[in-house]
């Protein structure tokens, strides 16, 4: 059994709590201020998902998902996250998270920032440009027509081969972008950016980005 441990239970890590869970994975799910703060959300989840501490739902999971708003990367544990995958649906706005020169100026990307605080781990974006109420409404089974499409990006083939294993579970098919370098073609306000588009779609977007 694979445990999914989710640092962040807000819009995002909540839904994915309970795909992963329909999926049968066990999950261990956390937030900043405590397990007892999730008692509610996870009471209908089943047995399979409980709340921890960040640093529990790290030490615990297999593969991590950190979902937080992006000022919060410095907060994530480093050490539990040795050795494992890491997916990344981090966004920045900055109205939100402050402004952050390195961004702004384009010499980096949110990903590589999260990879850049956690070097032993192996990040890959995942579920950043999807509104988090389709994620459980929108999939489909492999094959479908025009199944909706979402982008993943790592340095790491086994972790962006692991997230292809995750959106097909989930109902969607994959776009790889490459290395975190280019993830920057799956941020906010690009072309790829939360909408519906299927694979065909979502590699056009992806080549018309700019920035
Ligand atoms: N909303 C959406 O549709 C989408 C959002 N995203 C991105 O995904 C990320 C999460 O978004 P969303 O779920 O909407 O955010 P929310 O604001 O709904 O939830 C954020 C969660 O992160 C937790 N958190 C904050 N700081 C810390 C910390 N230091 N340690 C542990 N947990 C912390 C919060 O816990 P607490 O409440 O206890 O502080 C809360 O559970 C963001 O980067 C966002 O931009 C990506 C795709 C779509
Ligand atoms: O990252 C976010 O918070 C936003 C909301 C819509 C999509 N992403």
């Amino acid at each position: 059994m694979t445990t999914i441990g989710i640092i962040g239970a807000g819009n995002i890590g909540s839904a994915l709590a309970r795909g992963f869970a329909q999926h049968g994975y066990d999950v261990v799910i956390s937030n900043s201020r405590g397990p007892e703060t999730l008692a509610d959300l996870v009471a209908d989840m089943g047995d399979g998902v409980r709340a921890a501490t960040a640093q529990d739902a790290a030490a615990a999971g297999d593969v991590v998902v950190v979902t937080v708003p992006l000022k919060a990367i410095d907060d994530i544990p480093v050490e539990p996250l040795a050795g494992k995958i890491v997916l990344d649906t981090n966004n920045y706005y900055w109205e939100r998270d402050g402004r952050i020169a390195e961004l702004d100026e384009n010499r980096t990307t949110t990903s590589q920032m999260l990879q850049e605080h956690l070097p032993q781990s192996r990040v890959a974006k995942a579920f950043n440009h999807i509104m988090s109420a389709d994620i459980l409404t929108d999939g489909s089974p492999a094959g479908t027509a025009d199944r909706r499409a979402l982008a993943t990006s790592s340095d790491f083939d086994d972790a962006a081969d692991l997230v292809t294993r995750i959106y097909d579970e989930f109902g969607f098919d994959t776009v790889n972008v490459g290395p975190l370098a280019d993830s920057w073609r799956v941020e906010r306000d690009r072309p790829a950016y939360v909408v519906r588009q299927n694979a065909e779609e979502l590699r056009a977007n992806l080549a018309r980005a700019e920035r």
